[in-house]
């Protein structure tokens, strides 16, 4: 009863939004940047019940911030790219094993390699995040760049530095500790090629490392490798994890414990689920493209918010359970008449360590041959951490028995 009153007291508290935010459907609270809003519940971590101007509704709790002098001096000591965690992580193997057993992602920057070395020759090359060194390694050995500079921010590169040196490429390969935003390169690079793909493509949003290095150290008409990049949608069933996860609370050892559903409903389907293999069979339509990333043209502020639209035609009855998504990227060839080389993380090639990225809608579809469903993708990236995103999907299914539904979900990566 005690804890209970304190909590009631605790409400409303006061917060103040870090910038606009555009309501989807009507559970949902727009706002823009300055707003003072009433927060009276914080039902999930990422989703709180809120006011404004006497209207209530959801909003996102990462656009908020606390009004209060004390709490601003607390959170502007945290840094938004949490630079410490991120760059930790990668200081020890467990990321790097993880990458380099991946063998579909690793021989194919190889298959990069090889099949350019001609083209490499004398070339001043640039990998950007070399991690253990890899890439810069497979430029060494199998082509004759003039130098390959392999930066990396994490003190992997103290390693790496020495595996260099192991593997008889020192000659070639200078190895450069620190953030690339903040290193000078003795020189401009003809080609800046780098392994900086996330879940859902952008995730980490290390490509905004890669795009500021191009501005500044790719020469006029050098490469960039990939040099472009898509990512891909198709709705699907998602019938195991379904199961798993929101018709297990039905009826469990005999009893009913459907009230429980909503609760696994913000628990397991809220963010989305990373580490999917989505069986091709469970795609109720042909995939499609959503957004693609031209390397050479995208823009830092380009990746702010990035739209998509897509249109799947429906080949088969089915329950629609979700979106799964995956990104392919591609490696221009630098031969005459070579062919370009892609990279491709979905459930028709072989299985990467991104896997797939899966969206659970609240609640499952039917949905037959010959129903189409359109609606578009928006990734915004979060504002204050800028690691993150909010994935939002808008869906409008029209069915031949002249239903139409439409729905709409947006799903923090992680904040
Ligand atoms: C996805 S891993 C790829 C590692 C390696 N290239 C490979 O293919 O195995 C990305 C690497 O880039 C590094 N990195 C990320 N952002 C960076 C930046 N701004 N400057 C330097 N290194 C960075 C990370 O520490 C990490 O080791």
């Amino acid at each position: 009863m005690q804890a209970e009153k304190e909590e009631e007291e605790a409400f409303p508290e006061e917060y103040v939004a870090l910038c606009d935010f555009t309501a989807s459907g009507s559970e949902q609270l727009g706002f823009s940047t300055g707003d003072k809003l009433l927060v009276h519940a914080k039902p999930s971590a990422d989703w709180w019940w809120a006011e404004l101007q006497g209207v209530i509704g959801y909003v996102p709790a990462s656009y908020l911030r606390q009004d209060a002098a004390e709490d601003e001096e607390d959170t502007s000591l945290e840094d938004p790219w949490q630079d410490d965690e991120y760059f930790g992580s990668y200081g020890t193997l467990r990321l790097h094993l993880e990458m380099l057993s991946d063998r579909s992602r690793t021989e194919t920057y190889r298959q990069v390699i090889v099949s350019n070395s001609a083209s490499l020759r004398n070339k001043v090359v640039m990998d950007l995040g070399c991690g253990t060194g890899i890439i810069s390694l497979f430029c060494a050995q199998l082509a004759q760049p003039s130098v390959v500079y392999a930066v990396e921010a994490s003190s992997m590169a103290e390693h790496t530095r020495q595996l260099v040196k192991q593997n008889g490429c020192e000659e070639v390969v200078t190895v450069l500790q620190g953030r690339a935003e903040e290193l000078e390169l003795p020189e401009q690079a003809d080609i800046l090629v780098s392994e900086w793909m996330g879940n859902c493509l952008l995730f980490e949003f290390m490509v905004e490392s890669v795009l500021l290095a191009r501005d500044r150290w790719l020469r006029d008409g050098g490469v960039m490798w990939p040099s472009s990049a898509a990512l891909t949608l198709v709705p699907c069933q998602a019938d195991s994890y379904y199961s798993e996860k929101m018709a297990f609370w039905e009826r469990p050892y005999g009893l009913d414990f459907t009230p429980l559903q909503p609760l696994a409903q913000q628990e397991f389907f809220t963010k989305p689920k990373f580490s999917h293999l989505i069986d091709p069979k469970d795609c109720l339509s042909a995939p499609c493209d959503v957004i693609c990333l031209n390397m050479y043209t995208v823009q830092v502020r380009d990746l702010e918010e990035m739209e998509g639209e897509f249109k799947f035609c429906v080949v088969k009855p089915g329950v629609f359970h979700g979106f799964t998504a995956w990104f392919t990227v591609q490696f221009e060839s630098l031969e005459a008449g070579g062919a370009t080389v892609e990279l491709d993380t979905g459930p028709n090639s072989d299985p990467t360590h991104w896997k797939q990225t899966l969206f659970m809608l609240d609640n499952p579809i039917h949905v037959y041959g010959g129903d189409s469903i359109r609606g578009n993708i928006v990734l915004h990236r979060n504002p204050v951490w800028r690691r993150h995103m909010t994935v939002t999907l808008h869906w409008n299914i029209n069915s031949s028995s002249d239903n139409c539904q439409v729905g709409t979900k947006s799903f923090p990566m992680w904040r």
